[in-house]
């Protein structure tokens, strides 16, 4: 048996979705670990919802609005604290973990 905390119909945009993870952007900064995780069957809309169809904005998914937000907030934020942001992007696909930003052939 799953529980879920919130379901989103078919209709839900993606700044729908981006809204319910919001506050853990801002949860980051204030110094909490946070991990947002997409995890699905082939097809289910993985990519479509945390990187976007397209890079017009009202397409943008939870990665470019959250990075979005985390500069945002640390503009704002800018002559109290000193922020570094580091980016990872790995694939786990069939149990193997890939650097999809390196430029090594694995
Ligand atoms: N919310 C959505 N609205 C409209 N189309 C969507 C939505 N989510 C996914 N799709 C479409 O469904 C198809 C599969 O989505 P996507 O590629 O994001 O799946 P995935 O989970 O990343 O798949 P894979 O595991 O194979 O990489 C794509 O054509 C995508 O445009």
């Amino acid at each position: 048996m799953f529980k879920f905390n919130k379901v989103f119909s078919s209709f839900a945009s993606q700044a729908d979705v981006f809204s319910d993870t919001q506050p853990l952007i801002r949860s980051v900064l204030d110094g909490f670990n946070v991990c947002i995780f997409a995890y699905g069957q082939t097809g289910s809309g993985k990519t479509y919802t945390m990187s976007g169809p397209s890079t017009s904005k009202k397409d943008w998914g939870v990665n470019y609005r959250a990075l979005n937000d985390l500069f945002d907030i640390s503009l704002n934020r800018r002559n109290i604290f000193s922020y570094e942001v580091g980016v990872q992007m790995v694939e786990i696909y069939n149990e193997q973990v890939r650097d999809l930003l390196s430029n090594k052939i694995a």
